[in-house]
């Protein structure tokens, strides 16, 4: 398997493929036992989540909706500091069941800020999946629910998440070459 370059940095190989479908599949599968009749709403937030959002839907058995949103963050208050915004969230959250779908929580900081947004619609349940997280990098600690793989703390690419726009495309996930 081959070191690749994306911009001026190398990315070696990091989790195939087949592991990556085969982790979702069983991420689908406890999805499909645990919501059955609730007919949940998922939703996944681009770009990063997109392959990873297709993929698992592509498994769910049971009666589900899906939605996808982009979050824009811009400069708040000096008190609220940024303030994050969803574009495209036109469902009622009111008594549903929400999944929201990530590739990666690697701060925390995203989740950290939009969730309370969230749970102001007061949803029934309001859970996280997440292919990928860094626990090492955590500054928010955030509850994952259903969690691909925990990762060290170093920066990925490939299957939807990007460096400086590109890589999204690669079907496996690649891992800086950290260079001395
Ligand atoms: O836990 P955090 O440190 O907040 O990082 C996680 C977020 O970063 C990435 O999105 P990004 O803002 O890079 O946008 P993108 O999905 O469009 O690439 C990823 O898709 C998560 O949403
Ligand atoms: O490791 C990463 N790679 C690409 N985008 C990201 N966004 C948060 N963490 C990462």
């Amino acid at each position: 398997m081959s070191v690749i370059q994306v911009h001026d940095k190398k990315f070696q190989p990091y989790i195939g493929e087949a592991e990556l479908q085969l982790r979702i599949k069983e991420m689908a599968a406890l999805l499909n036992k645990d919501l059955e009749g609730e007919r949940p709403l998922f939703i996944a937030i681009l770009n990063g989540s997109f392959m990873f959002a297709a993929d698992i839907f592509k498994h769910l058995t049971i009666e589900a909706e899906i939605s996808f949103i982009k979050l824009v963050s811009y400069k708040g208050t000096k008190s609220s500091g940024n303030v994050i915004t969803a574009i495209g969230l036109d469902e009622d959250l009111f008594g549903r069941t929400v999944v929201i779908l990530e590739d990666i929580v690697d701060t925390g900081r995203t989740l950290s800020q939009f969730l309370p947004q969230l749970e102001h619609q007061q949803p029934k349940k309001l859970m996280i999946a997440s292919l990928l997280t860094k626990p090492e990098a955590v500054i928010h600690p955030i509850k994952i629910d259903y969690l691909g793989f925990s990762v060290p703390d170093k920066f990925l690419l490939g299957y939807g998440l990007d460096y400086d726009g590109l890589g999204r495309n690669l079907p496996q996930i690649y891992q800086l070459v950290e260079m001395p």
